[in-house]
């Protein structure tokens, strides 16, 4: 049995989705413990995609439990079409479940996350509009609804009446909006309740029995380790604590129970909204990045900003989130470049710099360092092995292992779940004995 977060180690995107789904073969439970509907995972399965909000990338294995747990908010009516096409599909949900300790996004979530961002102007932090930071806000301030006031149609119409109107306090005189009317708000979140109350569960205690019953639980991360509101790049954040940690807070279970820590990365870097970021390619082989990648956000459709791999971040998410080793994907969007460049250290103010600092002020300063490696200029896309790749590809690979003093489980060369290197089973394998931090890996003799 081992119970593993799988978690973003950059801002996001890195395909948590494909790498979630792929491990969720050799699970029982997977759980999410924070963010919201801004969350996009893709997941690919025989030519048929799914875009999940919400719901945890398990639930295309019908044996498997997928829990929506307490760090997470919940958007209902988002969750409900999310349910109804995976239904649609034939993919049975009925192993879904929710915490009734989660959050509730409600309408003004949504309304003052969008006019909030407008009244910034040039500081805004481009959230996903999805009102998760007003979500989580309300959460710390002690007045937001959740799921299990959800389930409760009186006290609900109480604590709606009064929270609506304190909420259109603030839309109509800061934002200049008109107000929202509790009685239809009241009804259809009603409405919501009836759908999602056959899946409410005490999610911690759901998950404590699983630990007891020796099953194998998945911890899937949304968003990623530079995105955390306590250690990301501040204020450029989302409003929920996206590394390892937070699966123990999220989910409710204690340290002592997380067994190992996969951080995905993708082979190149990329970041959706505002906020500084030292590799950003402006030119033509931003364009390159972008368009093989497909880098557009999976929630909002934005173009997703595209860069060189950073090693200094790569570190520091290996520091905060105690990662055991790494699944590196889109390793194939780099497969047309002449050279590849990695950043290994920032100069800031005319000094070398290893470690990420904590200001973004002072992010925003440091200027990439980079080691120049040459490209392969062949398909990858077909390998299925270490031994398949070219040369110069396992090259960089061994150099990212080495840089980011972590070994390589897990290799991902296309979105499809088969379009996958596995160095080794990083659920079943040993710990750390994968490609070692050196560069060899174990299971080729390279
Ligand atoms: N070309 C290529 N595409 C991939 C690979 N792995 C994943 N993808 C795709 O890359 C994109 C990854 O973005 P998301 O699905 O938003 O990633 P995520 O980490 O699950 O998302 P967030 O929780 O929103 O941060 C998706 O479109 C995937 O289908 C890969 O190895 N190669
Ligand atoms: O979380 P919100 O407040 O909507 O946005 C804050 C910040 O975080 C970025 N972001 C949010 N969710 C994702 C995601 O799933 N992938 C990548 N980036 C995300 C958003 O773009 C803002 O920069
Ligand atoms: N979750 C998002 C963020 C967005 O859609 O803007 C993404 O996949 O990029
Ligand atoms: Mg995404």
């Amino acid at each position: 049995m081992a119970n593993v977060v799988v978690i973003g180690a950059q801002w996001g995107d890195e395909g948590k989705g494909k790498i979630t789904d792929l491990l969720s073969r050799s699970a029982d439970v997977v759980v999410r413990y924070q963010g919201g509907v801004n969350a996009g995972h893709t997941v690919v399965v025989q030519g048929q995609t799914f875009k999940l909000h919400l719901i945890p990338s398990g639930i295309l294995y019908p044996d498997t439990e997928c829990i929506i747990g307490s760090g997470t908010v919940i958007d209902p009516a988002v969750l409900i079409t999310e349910l109804d096409q995976l239904q649609a599909l034939g993919i049975s949900t009925q192993k879904l479940l929710i915490s009734e300790t989660a959050h509730v996004t409600m309408p003004y979530h949504r309304l003052i996350d969008q006019a909030s961002e407008e009244r910034r102007g040039n500081h805004k932090i481009g959230t996903t509009g999805r009102g998760i930071g007003p979500t989580y806000a309300d959460k710390s301030e002690r007045i937001g609804i959740r799921v299990l006031d959800l389930m409760n149609p009186e006290s609900l119409r109480k604590q709606l009446n009064w929270t609506i109107n304190y909420k259109n306090v603030i839309i109509e005189k800061l934002y200049n909006l008109p107000p929202l009317d509790p009685a239809v708000v009241i009804d259809q979140y009603l409405e919501y309740a009836e759908r999602l109350r056959p899946h409410v569960v005490d999610c911690s205690l759901k998950i404590y029995d699983a630990i007891q019953e020796r099953r194998n639980i998945l911890f899937e991360g949304a968003q990623g380790t530079l995105l955390d509101l306590d250690h990301g790049t501040y204020p450029y954040v989302t409003s929920s604590n996206p590394v390892a940690g937070g699966a123990c807070v999220g989910a409710g279970v204690g340290p002592t129970m997380i067994d190992r820590v996969i951080g995905v990365a993708k082979a190149y870097t990329t970041r959706v909204g505002e906020g500084p970021f030292p590799t950003e390619l402006h030119g033509e082989l931003g364009d390159i990045l972008c368009d093989r990648g497909a880098e557009f956000g999976t929630t909002t459709g934005r173009r997703r900003r595209c860069g060189w791999f950073d090693a200094v971040i790569g570190r520091y998410a290996v520091r905060i989130n105690g990662i055991d080793c790494l699944a590196i994907t889109k390793l194939d969007v780099l497969d047309t470049l002449e050279e590849i460049k990695v950043c290994v250290a920032y100069e800031i103010d005319g000094k070398r710099c290893e470690n990420f600092p904590s200001s973004s002020r002072r992010f925003s300063r440091c200027q990439p360092i980079y080691q120049t490696m040459p490209g392969w200029q062949q398909s990858t896309e077909d390998c299925r092995a270490l031994e398949d790749l070219p040369k110069q590809a396992l090259d960089y690979l061994k150099f990212l292992a080495e840089l980011m003093e972590v070994p390589i489980a897990l290799v991902s060369l296309g979105a499809s779940r088969d379009q996958t290197i596995i160095v080794e089973d990083p659920i079943h394998g040993p710990k750390r004995a994968l490609l070692y931090a050196n560069g060899s890996p174990v299971s080729s003799g390279v």
